[in-house]
């Protein structure tokens, strides 16, 4: 397998005639925890949306390791999607089912696994993002940063090559952020996961992101590619001030 795994080439997102964001052009890497980053309404989430086929391309393609997704048939895409864990904004767990019940539904689905194989695999994951014991809760009975860690939990359940996470410190205290950040990095360490992070919290981005990419809604296209640090001492003026860098010339 190759170090590349996912390719964005060309990739034009829309809604109607309506251009959101403009040939988009990246790799994210392999093991790396690679930073979807930008204002509130650049597009962030749709290219999330797009890399999982849940809206399809204006123009250009999504391709993960050397094999196109976007133009990939319904069964095909399945098998991709098996390699891609997901995180929701708002976690979306179901409320009606506890911990262990939501963590169980990929591998009921997707698994020929015997239920006390299961309950096994649910009692790791759960004890991989700290909620061992808390298998008979409903999410409801959880803190918010809680319920996100359940939602990696279920992310996690089968196995990804990659996760897929949604605006991780959304809604959480910069504190419990922080911890879901330092997890979000343990997995990777621990499961040996590629992740993409799609926020636009400049802890996150300069605390756990490997590379990042700038999406300027303005623009409608990518304005600066590479590591936050070295984006944020000398990237554009603007992303230099959105990571809170200095904006004065050098
Ligand atoms: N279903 C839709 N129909 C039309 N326009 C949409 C739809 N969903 C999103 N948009 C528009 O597309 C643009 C990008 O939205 P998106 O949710 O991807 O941004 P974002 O960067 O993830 O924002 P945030 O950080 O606030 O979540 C926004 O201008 C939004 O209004």
């Amino acid at each position: 397998m190759g170090d590349d795994v996912i390719s964005v080439r060309g990739l034009t997102m829309g809604f109607g005639d309506r251009v959101v964001m403009r040939d988009l052009d990246f790799t994210v890497h392999r093991g790396e925890v690679f930073v979807v980053m930008g204002a509130s309404g650049c597009g962030k989430t749709t290219l999330l949306r797009h890399l999982l086929g849940l809206q399809e391309p204006t123009a250009g393609e999504v391709r993960y390791d050397d094999e196109s997704f976007t133009s990939a048939p319904r069964d095909a895409r399945e098998r991709i999607l098996r390699r891609v864990g997901v995180l929701f904004q708002g976690s979306a767990l179901w409320t009606s089912m506890t911990l262990a019940e939501n963590v169980a539904l990929p591998l009921e689905q997707f698994t020929p696994l015997p239920a006390s194989s299961i309950r096994a695999v649910v009692r790791l994951k759960l004890s991989l993002v700290g909620l061992g014991g808390f298998e008979d809760y409903y999410p409801w009975e959880l803190s918010g940063g809680m319920q996100k860690r359940a939602g990696l939990a279920r992310a996690i359940s089968l196995d990804p090559e990659i996760l897929l996470i949604d605006e991780p410190s959304a809604s959480l205290d910069p504190p419990t952020a922080r911890r879901l950040d330092a997890l979000i990095l343990q997995l990777r360490d621990a499961l040996g996961t590629t992740a993409v992070v799609v926020t636009h919290d400049i802890a996150t981005i300069l605390g756990i992101g490997t590379r990042a990419l700038f999406l300027d809604g303005e623009a409608q296209r990518v304005i600066a590619e590479g590591a936050p640090a070295e984006l944020r001492s000398s990237g554009p003026a603007s992303v230099r001030a959105f990571l809170g860098g200095s904006v004065a010339r050098p």
